[in-house]
């Protein structure tokens, strides 16, 4: 289990209508991945509690919308003052059921904190508009209303963030939310509301429901009650889901998978590019949607970054998230590093050569040890698929042209990252990659105050910034006849 200063925020039960329900008899183990030993027990829901969930947000949604901004940004600052005043059992709890270091999970509670505080204030700046009417007699304003009430499924790769990424812009706009969050990371998801409820969301505005996925993504995704789906995930399931939404007409938001490429030109500052290849390559042990999944280096720098890389990358610590100074943890499960070995498997059987890494430690568990590979080509499954796990595939280029097409080869258009001093190649590589976001001279771009999303098949519209309250709200016109 997990020792927690505040033993009441690990729940084995779950949210709904302001009441925690349980279910005798129908639970699930959350297991660590590091360890495989049960952490804690969530109860295995169904259809029947998502309908009680969606009936629950629509019933607390007008007094919730009808609230000032003002309150609703109150609570939501009361609640973010709660996450970073409990961040170290948050953290306990993220690295117990998903593994990452907890260096690294403290930073995520953060993170996810951050877009508490940020909605908190933009809930105070939904603006609307006046247009001068082309008619003396009328008088045209747009407003802007809380879409309703939301959905949102979540992935195990960032337990908290990707929820209030969510939660936090649709609340702050008035609307109401169920959660589902992966099974393979509820306790984060329920510690947060635990907190929520502490801060002020009243009964029904904020809902987590854990259990079967399909029955309950059904569900939320079928419901005509429910006007919005917030899904980030893979681009497999959001095509899933994405069709699921299509007969009631639901706002979409989806934030899917990725295959960033991450390119260093010979002018580069090295330092830099190798400091930004392990932040953006061996984060949470490579499972992120932004992890650099393909690295180019031109031709006159590629053995001199495959060395220093190699020589940084050997200063790495692989071990459980609780040993001081691990900074590898685990793969989520064994699917992962079955994943892994195959696209390491795949590209040493097309010709590519292993640096460093290439297995899973003496330990076995869900580890995989960083790897390194060089001669990597576009034919292999490094090149095509997200690898998800600590994998540096090294691709050799020659021209800034050549570089541009292998690295917008791919049906993905998340995250990009390339580094250069050439002010004039800045922009046109900027210009020229078919990214959402794109990092220049840093491998980590990811924040609030930032709009995070991606093109092409890596998904639909953004989250965070001041575009992410957006998503909950609907535009309505008014015309008005004074003549
Ligand atoms: N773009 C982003 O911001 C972002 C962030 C994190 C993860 N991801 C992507 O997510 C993937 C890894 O996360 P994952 O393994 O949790 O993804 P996943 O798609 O397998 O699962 C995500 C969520 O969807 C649920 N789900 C799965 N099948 C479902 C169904 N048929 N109906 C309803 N719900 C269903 C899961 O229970 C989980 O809660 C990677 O591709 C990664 O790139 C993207
Ligand atoms: O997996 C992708 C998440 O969005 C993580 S982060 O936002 O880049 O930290």
């Amino acid at each position: 289990m997990v020792t927690l200063k505040d033993s009441t925020l690990l729940r084995s039960d779950c949210l709904i209508d302001g009441k925690w329900v349980a279910a005798p008899g129908r639970s699930t183990p959350v297991t660590d991945p590091a360890t495989g030993r049960i952490v804690g027990q969530v109860p295995d829901l169904g259809a029947a509690e998502a309908e009680t969930a969606i009936a629950a947000a629509a019933r607390a949604l007008p007094a919730w919308s009808a609230r000032t901004a003002k309150d609703r940004g109150a609570i939501m600052r009361r609640w973010f003052d709660l996450v970073v005043a409990n961040a170290d059992d948050l953290a306990a709890l993220m690295t117990a059921e998903q593994g990452k270091p907890l260096a690294e999970a403290k930073g995520e509670v953060i993170y996810a904190a951050s877009f508490l505080e940020w909605f908190a204030e933009e809930a105070k700046r939904i603006y609307g508009e006046t247009i001068p009417a082309p008619t003396a007699d009328k008088r045209l304003l747009v407003i802007k209303q809380p879409v309703g009430v939301c959905a949102a499924i979540t992935p195990w790769n960032f337990p908290a963030a990707m929820i209030t990424r969510k939660a936090a812009p649709a609340l702050a706009a008035g609307c109401t939310m169920i959660v589902k969050p992966a099974e393979q990371t509820p306790l984060t998801a329920l510690a947060l509301a635990v907190l929520a409820e502490r801060a002020g969301v009243p009964a029904g505005v904020l809902q987590v429901v854990t259990g079967d996925a399909r029955a309950i993504g059904g569900v939320l995704t079928g419901s005509d009650v429910v006007r919005k789906l917030s899904f980030t995930g893979s681009t497999e399931v959001g095509r899933i889901l994405m069709s699921q939404c299509a007969p009631t007409i639901k706002k979409l938001s989806l934030e899917l998978g990725g295959n960033a490429p991450f390119i260093v030109f010979d002018d580069a500052d090295l330092d830099a590019a190798i400091a930004g290849a392990l932040a953006s390559k061996y984060r949470n042990a490579g499972q992120t949607c932004v992890c650099a999944n393909r690295l180019y280096i031109q031709a006159g720098i590629y053995d001199a970054f495959a060395a220093r890389l190699a020589e940084a990358v050997r200063a790495m610590k692989i071990g459980q998230g609780t040993e001081p100074g691990v900074t590898v943890g685990p793969l989520i499960d064994g699917d992962a590093v079955r994943k892994v070995e195959s696209h390491v498997a795949d590209a040493l059987a097309h010709g590519a050569t292993l640096v460093m890494g290439g297995r899973q430690p003496p330990a076995g568990g869900n580890f995989y040890e960083p790897t390194i590979l060089t001669g990597v080509t576009q034919k292999m499954k490094v090149a095509r698929e997200e690898t998800f796990g600590p994998v540096a595939p090294l691709f050799r280029f020659e021209t800034e042209e050549e570089v541009i097409a292998m690295a917008n080869d791919t049906e993905f258009g998340l995250a990009a990252y390339f580094y250069t001093e050439n002010v004039r190649r800045v922009w046109r590589v900027a210009e020229a990659l078919e990214y959402g976001m794109v990092g220049h001279n840093t491998g980590l771009i990811s924040n609030e105050v930032a709009p995070f999303g991606g093109v092409k098949q890596s998904g639909l519209g953004r989250e965070g910034s001041r575009h992410g309250i957006e998503e909950y709200l609907e535009i309505k016109y008014l015309c008005s006849a004074i003549g």
